[in-house]
């Protein structure tokens, strides 16, 4: 090339084109490109909300999966001694529901027939990864999500040997309670199954109940169903933000990397692509070719986009989110008084521990009821950069196998403290000052949800208000 352009131009002249054209093709290279990725854990593993891994919320996990920290439970004597245990778990991982693995099958063909790529990531889509998904997986759980529940159970029990032990479960004090769905069934035999192989007793001794009024409750919550799930305005903000710049600027890059036209990404295609990235993660560990389709800009705008449809769905976004949620609270903080009042009145507390298994929209209603991650801002379509530091991070606060665990203590005098733990890791009651010091009072809990205690009916508030 140098020596044609020597025919037409002074030779100092080729030397600047030249260098140009070198300079222009290393940036036509790389503009399109995906991330460069090195490690077995995608760099937007964090950014995976409700189909993230455990793992990324407790990362001392991926060393030791059985590993616990007794001294993170600090009660305020050492005379107190745990009287309940309650665990309200999300089910362990799973497939993709139908829906999402047709939009996973689809944008596959599309990038299959999309200009054969340059970069290896691309090549190993189009010629060696297989679409190995099925409708009919349907949500189902999968392997690690039998393991996220059985190494659970362990660890809970480490945390709490008093009280998750052989002693209570073969005296029938540890009591299960699960959603129908198969994947909380099987996340519940798989509880059970973590602690028969702890004791060495058979796992079908162990009973559980199925409690759909309690851990579907959404479904039952007729004000929830009619002016949310069914009531696509009630989701307006969601669907704004798939047109925001930041959304349409992610949807463009996507299509410079696979060279096709901007037209040809639609909405689903890049949710397509990120569950594709998350669920191969999630279900076999692997860092697949998938996750170069996104940087962590990208990313994290994928992540706000699920944000904010648990924001609208299952939080703040609309009142009924989490008074739908009434009858769950009102059954917690029931069995927190009985346990709390049998104990001191000399009476064994018959429930010792409970572990009920449900969904990230079992958890979600229920922590927003009690105050916990509300930002100062709530969520929009037009507000992302502003939200970047928002506590309301799904991923963070129910990854598959999320769990809140709140603990009744007797220390002595009457006085009983309450304890709260998310994901394993002690959290504040949201609007406790003291709690700085120790875990709080049951009494002060008790007052800073008074008006919860003495009324959140589920039935009146699930009530349909006639227009
Ligand atoms: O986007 P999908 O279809 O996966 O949404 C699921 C929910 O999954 P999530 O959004 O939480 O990742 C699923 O919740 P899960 O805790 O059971 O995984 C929910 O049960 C299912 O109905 C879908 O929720 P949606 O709100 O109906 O989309």
């Amino acid at each position: 090339m140098l020596s044609q352009l020597q025919d037409i131009m002074p030779a100092y002249a080729c030397k600047v084109v030249v260098r140009f054209l070198t300079v222009l093709c290393f940036y036509a290279y790389f503009r399109c490109d995906a991330v460069p990725e090195n490690s077995d854990i995608p760099a937007i593993a964090e950014y995976f909300t409700t189909k993230g891994r455990y793992e990324e919320v407790n990362p001392h996990l991926i060393d030791d999966i059985l590993a616990v920290n007794r001294s993170i439970l600090q009660p305020p004597s050492a005379q107190c001694r745990e009287v309940h245990v309650t665990a309200i778990v999300r089910h362990g991982t799973r497939y993709p529901t139908g829906r999402n693995v047709k939009k996973m099958q689809s944008f596959y063909e599309l990038v299959k027939s999309s200009p054969s790529g340059r970069e290896s990531w691309l090549q190993e889509i189009q010629s060696q990864w297989r679409m190995w998904y099925t409708e009919d997986m349907d949500g189902r759980l999968v392997q690690k999500g039998v393991d996220d529940l059985r190494h659970l159970a362990v660890r809970l029990s480490k945390l709490f040997p008093s009280m998750i032990s052989e002693e209570k479960l073969r005296a029938g004090r540890i009591k299960f309670a699960t959603s129908s769905k198969h994947r909380c069934v099987n996340s519940t035999l798989s509880f059970k199954a973590g602690l028969a192989e702890l004791w060495g007793i058979p796992g079908e001794e162990i009973q559980h109940t199925i409690n759909d009024a309690l851990m579907r409750f959404f479904e039952k919550c007729t004000r929830f169903v009619e002016e949310v799930e069914r009531n696509t305005s009630a989701l307006s903000e969601v669907e704004k933000f798939t047109q925001r710049p930041e959304m349409v600027r992610v949807r463009e890059k996507i299509a410079d990397r696979l060279r096709v036209p901007y037209s040809t990404i639609t909405n689903e295609s890049a949710e397509a692509a990120f569950y594709l990235c998350a669920y191969e993660f999630a279900i076999r560990t692997v860092n697949s070719p998938w996750c170069r389709l996104f940087d962590q800009v990208d990313a994290q705008i994928m992540e706000y986009a699920n944000d904010l449809k648990q924001f609208w769905k299952r939080g703040y976004g609309h009142d009924i989110n989490s008074k739908s949620s009434c009858i769950l609270f009102h059954d917690l903080f029931g069995r927190l008084e009985k346990a709390g009042s049998d104990h001191r009145s000399g009476v064994e507390v018959a429930e010792a521990v409970t572990v009920q298994v449900g969904h990230a929209e079992t958890l979600l209603p229920l922590l927003t009821l009690l105050g916990f991650f509300k930002d100062a801002d709530r969520m929009t379509s037009t507000n992302y950069a502003a939200q970047t530091g928002r506590s309301f991070r799904s991923g963070r606060i129910v990854p598959y196998a999320a769990n809140l665990v709140l603990v009744l203590y007797d220390c002595g005098g009457d006085d009983l403290r309450l304890q709260p733990l998310l994901n394993e890791r002690p959290v504040k009651f949201p609007g406790l000052s003291d709690q700085e010091v120790s875990m709080p009072r049951f009494q002060d809990v008790k007052e800073l949800y008074r008006e919860l205690l003495q009324g959140c009916d589920f039935e009146s508030e699930c009530r349909l208000v006639k227009a």
